[in-house]
């Protein structure tokens, strides 16, 4: 998970909040369910839920906090790595020279992964020469410091699910590590269809480079039951190998607190 903020409101005390829940909420939560397990199961299952299982891939933040991110981290002594959304997010409709400036911020300021925003405008318009060069020179700072990419397609904000599998793959041809459903600003959220569009997508790129590109779903993904749909539909198209961080991500700002809720019970299954 990409534990998220990305609100017009974020300021130093919200971030610092976001990166003490990434490292406390789940642990703090389950440390009772996690105690009781202990008396009675194996080191290794106790182990599980105590190490990084409970902590989230990523703290995601725009980049104008990513200092704030960084003193906290300083603050507790703990490391996670940030994700910072750059390009004129969400809208994307900045020049291609201020969103290089961004992204060189970002990444000047410590985030270990880039969530870029395409421009739509040149998807619609079907000028996928142009994303690509663009893409392609956000990729170029990233290389340098072995940056993570991760590009945003606000797939609902297309208007064909073919605009959505050219834009992805234009997005991996130039080079992303990632493709990303969303920004969680659209007025509608990525469906599960939109999500197989891509899917398929990073399985034909695939097949045809050997190039395993990862997918991120975000936007409203709040519950257990849609965490899991995704999951499920990445692991029917593109496998288990999928099935790891560096390939499957949910970015979300209000997920966390359900999937706790599961585990507790999950827990308490094994103490009872
Ligand atoms: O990149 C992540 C999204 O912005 C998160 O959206 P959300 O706030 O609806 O979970």
């Amino acid at each position: 998970m990409d534990l998220t903020s990305l609100n017009s409101t974020d300021n130093k005390q919200t971030i610092e909040a976001l990166v003490d829940k990434a490292f406390l909420y789940a642990k703090e939560l389950l440390k009772s369910d996690i105690e009781k397990m202990a008396n009675t199961h194996s080191c290794e299952l106790r182990n599980y839920f105590t190490t990084s299982t409970l902590t989230p891939q990523t703290v995601c933040v725009s980049s104008v906090r990513i200092y704030d991110v960084v003193q906290r981290l300083r603050f507790l002594k703990q490391h996670i790595d940030i994700a910072s959304v750059a390009g004129g997010f969400p809208m994307g409709q900045v020049p291609l020279s201020c969103r290089i400036t961004e992204v060189e911020y970002a990444i000047s300021h410590g985030a270990a992964e880039i969530d870029i925003v395409i421009d739509r405008g040149l998807a619609i318009s079907g000028n996928f020469e142009e994303l690509y060069y663009d893409l392609r020179a956000i990729k170029s700072l990233c290389i340098k410091g072995n940056i993570t990419l991760k590009t945003i397609l606000s797939v609902s904000e297309l208007d064909s699910n073919q605009t959505v599998y050219k834009a992805a793959m234009t997005a991996m041809m130039a080079g992303s590590d990632f493709i990303k459903t969303s920004t969680g600003k659209e007025a509608k959220n990525a469906t599960l269809f939109h999500g197989m569009v891509m899917c398929q997508a990073i399985k034909h790129y695939h097949e045809k480079t050997s190039y395993k590109v990862g997918i991120k779903a975000a936007g409203g993904i709040k519950f257990n039951e849609q965490a899991l749909s995704w999951l499920v539909l990445v692991k029917n198209i593109l496998g288990n190998d999928w099935l790891q961080a560096s390939l499957f991500r949910i970015g979300a700002s209000s997920l966390l607190e359900d999937v706790v809720k599961r585990l507790s019970i999950v827990l308490k299954k094994f103490h009872q």
